[in-house]
């Protein structure tokens, strides 16, 4: 398969190692202005970015019928835009908050224990992140994703960064030194606690669910999550 990376910077690179190992070809490295590209040779593009380029990229590649994962994280304001140019030029499209294995287990179980926790008023949800120190956003993607699935399964109605009011999830961001990524979810009550807990040990799972993603959506037609590539819906 014939793969361009937009953003050739931590992810970027991992990413190639992990496609060049499963045999694919990276074509082009588009690590900030996009010109020159030649679409035609391109079968699939992964765009791990910038927030603010992260939209740009998957413009560029819907119109010119190029199929495009997006693991940048920070840009959802314009996530229904690509949806819609997706549809309109009848295009192929994934975007993840996080693209491990690992994490796509961890939500499904967050939202399991979400449920069980929903009539349990004497709980109260909180969740905590920690990124390394270069992370441009917060709360990250991921502790985007994990709330989300609290709001869907129980009263909480948002999420908030810090400090919360009632029926709202307090996320705490914190960065330290070179962390790949830990997320945490904690109900607590005046007489225990309940915790789940994923920690990333380095880049390697989100790159190589990125290139899983990109192998699955070729020839494919539409908006997808990772629910759809790890066929846990
Ligand atoms: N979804 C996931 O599984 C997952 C995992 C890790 C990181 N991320 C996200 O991926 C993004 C990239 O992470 P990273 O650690 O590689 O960051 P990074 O800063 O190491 O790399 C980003 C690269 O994007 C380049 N860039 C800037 N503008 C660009 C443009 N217009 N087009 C193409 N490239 C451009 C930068 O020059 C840089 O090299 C972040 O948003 C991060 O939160 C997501
Ligand atoms: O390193 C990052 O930046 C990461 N971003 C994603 C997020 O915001 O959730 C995934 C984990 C690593």
């Amino acid at each position: 398969m014939n793969i361009a990376l937009f953003g050739y910077g931590k992810m970027g690179k991992m990413i190639e190692k992990i496609a060049l190992k499963r045999n694919h070809d990276i074509v082009a490295k588009i690590d900030l202005d996009a010109t020159d590209i030649n679409f035609s040779e391109i079968d699939v593009a992964i765009d791990f970015s910038m927030p603010n380029a992260a939209y740009g990229n998957i413009k560029n590649c819907l119109e010119h019928n190029v199929p495009i994962i997006s693991g940048t994280t920070g840009w959802l304001q314009d996530y229904q835009k690509a949806v819609a140019l997706c549809e309109k030029n009848n295009g192929a499209f994934i975007y993840a908050s996080n693209f491990s294995l690992g994490v796509n287990l961890f939500f499904e179980l967050n939202s399991y224990l979400a449920k069980l926790m929903a009539p349990q008023d004497q709980y109260r949800v909180a969740m905590e992140e920690i990124h390394h120190t270069q992370k441009l956003d917060a709360p990250s993607g991921t502790a985007i994703t994990l709330a989300e699935g609290v709001i869907e399964n129980t009263n909480y109605t948002k999420w908030k960064l810090d400090s919360a009011g009632n029926m709202e999830i307090p996320i705490t961001a914190k960065r330290i030194g070179d962390t790949p990524g830990t997320h945490t979810v904690t109900y607590e009550s005046e007489v225990d606690s309940i915790e789940i807990k994923h920690t990333a040990h380095n880049r390697e799972g989100f790159a190589l669910g990125a290139v899983i993603a990109a192998e699955w959506i070729v020839g494919k037609t539409g908006v997808f999550t990772m629910k759809d590539v790890l066929n846990l819906s």
